[in-house]
């Protein structure tokens, strides 16, 4: 049975370090066969991420009343209400129930006279922040900083292991698309085995690192394999392959379905950031990943398009507006 690896960075996150290449090579061999790996060793403090975990706590601990005021808006930031979401676009199963979740979604942030937001491109707006938790944002920020910091560490050794140039891939996260979702997740009663808290699915877009509190309850299943549990390991990350990458390397990196059944009997928290191109990225198979026997095997996609497809299909706010 294939397990989930742990690849330790050693405190390490610049790609041209001794270390880099090793852990490029590694980093390869679970990405291309499970799809998923656990990291620790990084360098996102402790600290900042308890903090982090307790701004979710504090904001989910909230009055319904208070989170229904940030609503998630068209820009797809603010609070996403419980069972709201169904992942119709799942290629893993027929899915007809929403998961049972709430969140908060927060993107980007975008200045008042950013271009993108100016010129009224999709979803390209400002964060809606509760105001009513002091130090709320500036934990949350802070947290931000640092996880993306080791994501965008983590494409460089993306890169490195398909044989590219550490910053191949840099330029289309220039201006990225992020996504820090604070999920909540209810307990659920052990013979609910039909309503999830996250049906399977498969990321969309490149990279993903779950913080998961210590509840339990991610399920993996490796192409060929049954569910397996992801269970929590103190400070480390949840690393995963979303479609967009799986699409850019040929399919040689593998995105993972996934879920989430909450039976710990108590609350569950999560934050999963999602690390994503620029909205106008053109993704194609990277000639890295072509040769005679491998054929592009995916049409290139603008990867905003790919995005705003799954988020009107999966969201009831989307068609509501
Ligand atoms: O909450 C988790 O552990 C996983 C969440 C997830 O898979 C997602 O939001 O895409
Ligand atoms: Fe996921």
């Amino acid at each position: 049975m294939q397990s989930i690896p742990l690849i330790d960075l050693q405190g390490n996150i610049d790609s041209q370090h001794p270390t880099a290449d090793a852990v490029a090579k590694v980093l390869y061999e679970a990405l291309s066969t499970i799809g998923f790996a656990y990291i620790c060793g990084h360098n996102v403090d402790p600290a900042v991420r308890v903090s982090a975990f307790e701004a979710s706590r504090r904001f989910h601990a909230s009055d319904l009343a208070l989170k229904q005021s940030l609503a998630v808006n068209a820009f797809h930031r603010g609070y996403i209400g419980m069972a709201t979401e169904t992942i119709r676009t799942s290629s893993v199963a027929k899915v007809t129930r929403p998961n049972m979740s709430e969140s908060l979604m927060l993107m980007h942030e975008l200045a008042a006279d950013d271009p993108a937001l100016l010129a009224g491109e999709p979803i390209q707006g400002p964060n809606q922040w509760p105001q009513w938790l002091p130090g709320f944002r500036p934990a949350i920020e802070a947290y931000i900083a640092q996880v993306d910091a080791l994501g965008r560490y983590i494409i460089r050794l993306v890169a490195m292991g398909l044989d590219m140039p550490d910053t191949a891939l840099d330029s289309f996260f220039e201006k990225p698309t992020t996504f820090l979702r604070l999920l909540h997740y209810p307990p659920q009663a052990p013979q609910e085995d039909v309503q999830m808290g996250s049906a399977p699915h498969t990321d969309y877009g490149v990279i993903t690192l779950l913080a998961q509190d210590d509840s339990g309850g991610l399920q993996v299943r490796p192409v060929g394999g049954d569910w397996i549990e992801a269970p929590p390991i103190p400070n480390a990350y949840v690393l995963n392959v979303g479609d967009m990458l799986s699409r850019w390397t040929n399919g040689r990196l593998v995105s993972t379905p996934h879920r989430v059944i909450n039976r710990s009997g108590g609350d569950r928290y999560s934050m999963p950031y999602f690390l994503d191109p620029n909205m106008k990225s053109r993704i194609e198979c990277l000639p890295a990943c072509i040769d005679a026997e491998h054929p592009p095997q995916f049409p290139p996609v603008v990867y905003g398009d790919y995005l705003m497809e799954r988020l009107n299909r999966n969201h009831d706010y989307r068609k509501a507006a």
